[in-house]
């Protein structure tokens, strides 16, 4: 028997801090109580980013101007199968003063040290990513520095050389299948089980990518490295939801 997929949208709302905004469930709705990114079903007719709006409206208030679709879940509750489909808001994208119109809490939180629970089940991975800054700047041989909520994030893997040598993948079916429609010039790896990697070598292999992005969004981070040559692209890919990491000159990384 197929179970009927429940579509569902939440939002994860930066502030200027660079802190998420997480609320809790209202009493009468299952898992409530548990803490969650502000959102809910996508009703017949919808788009994704209506179904956004409406909802952040309806719970919290505030008024969403525009919002980057992120990463997706898939994930069975007991009383539910649904498909998640997460968008990043950033402060200058949504207004408004937050009122907790469904009698929920809500808090301020910094990625990596969240002090509200429990959580829902499902959006442990989402939790996780939120650590990985949106821009990462560096080199293979001295690392990659960024920003999330909490400061300054240093990572010393040696991605690019990973990335290069290795084809072998171990990737969730969907991302694999997106993979597989990118051009051979690339390989991409799974990082820590948290991520993946993925290093365009030319204008042409970030256009396809950009049109399989916009079919088939993914359910792990997904950073992008570009060398210095494709640097200007940073903001296409971001807009798409994908985190960057791009190659500095030895002195300015
Ligand atoms: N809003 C939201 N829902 C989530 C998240 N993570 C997650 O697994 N879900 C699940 O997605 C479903 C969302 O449904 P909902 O009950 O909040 O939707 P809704 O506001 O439209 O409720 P309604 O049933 O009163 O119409 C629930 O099964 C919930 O457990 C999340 O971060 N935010």
């Amino acid at each position: 028997m197929s179970v009927k997929l429940t579509h569902v949208v939440a939002a994860v709302i930066l502030n200027e801090r660079g802190e998420f905004l997480l609320s809790s469930r209202p009493e009468g709705k299952a898992y409530a109580g548990f803490w969650e990114f502000a959102g809910g079903k996508v009703e017949a007719g919808e788009t994704e980013l209506a179904a956004l709006q409406r909802e952040l409206h309806e719970e919290l208030g505030i008024q969403i101007a525009a919002a980057t679709p992120w990463l997706t879940k898939t994930y069975r509750y007991e009383h539910a199968h649904v498909y998640l489909r997460f968008f990043r808001v950033l402060p200058q994208q949504w207004q408004g003063e937050i009122q907790c119109r469904e009698q929920q809490q809500y808090s301020w939180q910094q990625a990596g040290r969240f002090d509200v629970e429990p959580m829902l089940p499902a959006n442990g991975p989402i939790l996780r990513a939120l650590s990985l800054p949106w821009l990462l700047k560096g080199r293979p041989e001295s690392g990659w520095r960024g920003q999330n909520g909490v400061g300054e994030v240093w990572m010393a893997f040696d991605v690019a050389a990973d990335v290069v040598l290795h084809t072998n993948m171990h990737l969730p079916t969907v991302q694999t299948e997106t993979l597989h429609l990118l051009p051979w010039s690339v390989s991409a790896q799974e990082c820590a089980g948290d991520g993946w990697w993925w290093r365009p070598v030319a204008l042409s292999d970030i256009e396809t990518l950009c049109v399989q992005l916009r079919k088939r969004p993914v359910d792990m981070p997904m950073v992008v490295l570009l060398d210095e040559h494709l640097m200007n692209q940073a903001s296409i890919l971001q807009d798409l939801g994908v985190h960057v990491a791009v190659t500095m000159a030895e002195d300015t990384a």
